[in-house]
């Protein structure tokens, strides 16, 4: 599957509006591009505001719903958490099998994590196993304001140091409040972190397919994103 994976520093900061406005501008492009969550928690795949409908609608891709998200789990915590609850547990090859046989729909995939890249998704899998095992490079989603510095350095050196390959940094939801520590973040973490910072989009006070795809259009070095991907034209 020739994927790009996008993680972020925690959950909450934005990986599934970005993977859906990269989607959404990629379908514009003409890339033929599907979409893959592959685990859900919190809340049904079905719902028309999960992480999954939205991917679907973004991308209009004919994958199902339950292609797109194969593990659903009910309550709002860690997939390996939730699932132990309600005796779930999925196995990496569950997921490896899973992906072999939607990853021929499509030429190119946007993946969506779930919460940070060190969350775990089963026993002894955490989302960094599965981006290791799925071999794709990562888009680290970070948070502008502060306290985020620490979070991302601490997310690229790990990712480092299993060996991920970094495609790049969203700094995403930047308020026009004049804040000194979110002017200053892109350039310290991108220095900090030797990873290039391939958008900074703002907080947009409305979310519309429009939108959002505007925002990612707008903001985010498409053409940098794909080069340091590997599928730059
Ligand atoms: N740039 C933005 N402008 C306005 N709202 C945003 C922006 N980015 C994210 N949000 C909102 O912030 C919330 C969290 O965003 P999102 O669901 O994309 O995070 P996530 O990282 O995918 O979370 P999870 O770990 O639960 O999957 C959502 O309500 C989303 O609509
Ligand atoms: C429920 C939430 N929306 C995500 N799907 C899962 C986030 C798990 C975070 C676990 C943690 O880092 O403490
Ligand atoms: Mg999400």
């Amino acid at each position: 599957m020739n994927g790009i994976f996008v993680t972020g520093t925690d959950t909450g900061v934005g990986k599934t509006i970005i993977s859906c406005g990269l989607a959404a501008v990629f379908k514009e492009k003409k890339m033929d591009t599907g979409v893959f969550k592959p685990f859900l928690s919190g809340i049904s795949r079905y719902d028309p505001e999960s992480d999954t409908y939205l991917m679907k609608q973004m991308s209009q891709t004919p994958l199902s719903i339950e292609d797109i998200t194969p593990f659903e789990f009910k309550e709002p915590l860690a997939p390996y958490v939730a699932g132990k609850l309600e005796g779930k547990e999925v196995r990496i090859e569950e997921v490896l099998c899973h992906c072999e046989r939607i990853s021929k729909r499509h030429e190119y995939f946007i993946v969506e994590g779930a919460g940070g890249i060190s969350v775990p998704l089963a026993e002894s899998l955490l989302v960094s196993d599965l981006i290791k095992a799925l071999q794709m490079p990562i888009l680290i989603v970070a948070r502008p304001d502060l306290g985020t510095i620490n979070h991302t350095f601490l997310t690229v050196q790990y990712a480092t140091s299993i060996g991920l390959k970094i495609a790049g940094i969203v700094i995403n939801g930047m308020s026009d409040r004049l804040d000194l520590a979110v002017e200053t973040n892109p350039r310290i973490i991108e220095e900090l972190c030797g990873v290039p910072i391939v958008g900074i989009t703002p907080k947009l006070e409305e979310l519309t397919k429009e939108s959002v795809q505007k925002m990612v259009s707008d903001n985010l070095d498409i053409t940098l994103l794909m080069d340091q991907w590997g599928v730059g034209k």
